[in-house]
């Protein structure tokens, strides 16, 4: 017991160098450093090369002299090293190999997959080294074994099936990790497969495509875990069961902005070293209900007027690609609708801080960490019926005239907007920054937009207002529910609003829709409420010292 403790530490040899190699269990991490030459006649010349390497790495910092550390936390697989060298190397050390593969931070948030190989100067110390690597990876507990992989092959560029398959599946047979793979047929194809599956054998759940697919997955997985624990999705006050199976997402759509604002960035590469090494992020939940009638979750943009109007033209011209959005964008720009109604919040505590905070959510964030304390307790709580103490605050209504109202349960970072909608949101702190536009002119509406591009701050303007909430309505002025008669009188009324406000528009826009996370909800009238870290995803947030 006391040796397993102890480090490994061996001379091995690193490209043909002699390096001092360290297992330490107690870290853990293997590291390995170049030993200097051993001085000597016949070694005279090679000790002059390496110190004229050094010096000219030091110089142009590309030889590096520092000791090189992996995290065991971070080393994908270890595996004996087969036949690929040249026969000099191979022949040199008597076929006595072995290769370990890592995660290793490439640019900003970028991860890639390294290899290096260690030869051993014979069988006994490379059969050593493989099996204590091996079973330091083996008390990896949060690395899943079996994954079930859902594949959008209509989303984004339609390469859902091909990223999946050159990029990612090859990572996870090297880290020994068995998959189910479902191409869907059709839309819900997922979801609806989520409510029969035997969930059990899985260590989590893997959507390969944009929002809209990662969105059906976990329609899936909330759904089928409030089924199996009886609790009904059309009350908009039950508190939820929550998921433990984590979701995986591949990027292969439009936007992907649950992958970037939860990454760092789209990569599928990347996304696959995540979920491989076990990563875990929780993640919030907006429950969207109309007339006590569920709706749908959310977990990036809730967004009515502006973002409801550019995902229903966007819609139409699918065939873009992701060029449809910037194409819709401008019309919807171009035809500067507002819209008129009621919002309704509960402002969040203000230790969950403020939407205006200069800081933002990164991994091991301590607000969000704060939020999983609170909502611990808060289950055990209703796991024993006893009786809640939540302080809820004030309501505060606002009236208005509205370009958007934006609904940010995450900061929204995507390559369009690397700092997102909401830069200071949080991904697990339960609360939602409500963003309101009121009407403005089309020069105000552009700079908020522009704004959402470079460093400066999109809630600055007169005409925007920012709130963290727990809760919110939204009552439309004019009523989705009217009869045949009274859409008569609406249309009327709304030919007035037209004429007075955008005289290019022959005009059904007296109400517009919500997008949420991508799809169109049906109705205009909403309640909202966040659900505190009701999922977990294979991420681990955004991390502060990535590579520049
Ligand atoms: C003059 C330039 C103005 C540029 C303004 C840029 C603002 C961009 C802010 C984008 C925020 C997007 C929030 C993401 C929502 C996604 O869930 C959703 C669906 O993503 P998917 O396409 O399924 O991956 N995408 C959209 C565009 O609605
Ligand atoms: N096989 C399929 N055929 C058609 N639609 C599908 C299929 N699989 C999933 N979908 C639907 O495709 C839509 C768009 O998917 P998404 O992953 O969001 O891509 P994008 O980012 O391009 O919008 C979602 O509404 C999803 O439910
Ligand atoms: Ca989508």
């Amino acid at each position: 017991m006391e040796s397993a403790r102890r480090p490994l530490v061996s001379q091995l040899w690193v490209k043909n160098r002699r390096n001092e190699a360290v297992l330490d269990p107690e870290r853990p991490a293997l590291s390995w450093k170049e030993l200097q030459p051993k001085s000597g006649r016949g070694l005279c010349l090679a000790r002059v090369l390496h110190r004229a390497r050094g010096l000219i790495g030091r110089l142009t910092e590309q030889y590096p002299s520092v000791c090189h550390s992996v995290p065991i936390s971070e080393i994908i697989a270890v595996e004996t090293e087969q036949k690929r060298y040249n026969s000099d190397t191979w022949q040199k050390f008597n076929h006595h190999a072995f290769t370990v593969h890592y995660a290793q931070r490439a640019q900003k948030h970028c991860w890639r997959c390294s290899a290096v190989t260690f030869w051993c100067k014979d069988e006994e110390l490379c059969h050593q080294w493989i099996q204590a690597i091996k079973k330091l990876l083996e008390l990896q507990t949060s690395r899943p074994k079996h994954l079930l992989v859902y594949i959008n092959p209509y989303g984004g560029k339609q390469q859902g099936k091909q990223i999946y398959e050159q990029k990612v599946a090859p990572l996870f047979s090297l880290a020994s990790i068995t998959t189910d793979v479902i191409v869907t047929e059709r839309a819900n194809h997922a979801k609806d497969d989520l409510f029969e599956v035997n969930l059990e054998k899985y260590d989590g759940v893997i959507s390969v495509g944009g929002d809209g697919m990662f969105s059906e997955v976990m329609h899936g997985l909330i759904g089928r875990m409030q089924k199996d624990s009886s609790i009904d999705q059309n009350n908009p006050s039950a508190p939820l069961a929550p998921c433990n199976l984590r979701i995986g997402i591949i990027p292969a759509g439009s936007t992907d902005c649950i992958c970037y604002a939860t990454v760092g960035i789209n990569d599928p590469v990347t996304s696959a070293l995540h979920i491989i090494i076990g990563d875990l992020q929780h993640m919030d939940v907006c429950s969207v209900h109309h007339n006590n009638t569920f709706l749908k979750y959310s977990v990036s943009l809730l967004g009515y007027g502006f973002y409801g109007d550019v995902l229903k033209d966007s819609e139409k011209n699918r065939w873009m690609g992701p060029t449809r959005y910037d194409f819709s964008g401008f019309k919807t720009f171009l035809s500067h609708h507002y819209y008129e109604g009621t919002v309704s919040f509960q402002q969040a505590n203000q230790t969950l801080g403020s939407p205006r905070d200069k800081s933002t959510c990164q991994s091991g964030c301590y607000i969000c960490k704060q939020s999983t304390q609170e909502v611990e307790e808060k289950r055990k709580r209703h796991h024993y019926n006893l009786e809640e103490t939540e302080d809820d605050g004030d309501w505060k209504v606002i009236r208005g005239k509205f370009m958007a109202i934006n609904a940010a349960n995450m900061s929204c970072a995507c390559p369009r907007s690397p700092k997102g909608l909401s830069p200071a949101a949080h991904l697990a702190a339960g609360t939602i920054d409500l963003i309101l536009v009121r009407r403005c002119s089309r020069l105000n509406f552009l700079r908020h937009l522009v704004r959402h591009k470079n460093q400066d701050d999109q809630f600055d303007l007169a005409f925007v207002e920012v709130y963290r909430v727990k809760t919110f309505l939204f009552t439309p002025k004019h009523s989705e529910n009217e009869d045949t008669d009274n859409k008569d009188v609406r249309k009327k009324h709304f030919n007035q609003i037209c004429n007075g406000n955008h005289s290019s528009c022959g005009c059904n826009h007296v109400n517009s829709i919500w997008n949420c996370d991508g799809e169109a909800l049906d109705h205009a009238a909403v309640e909202v409420r966040v659900h505190c870290q009701l999922i977990k995803l294979f991420a681990r947030g955004i991390e502060e010292d990535s590579k520049p």
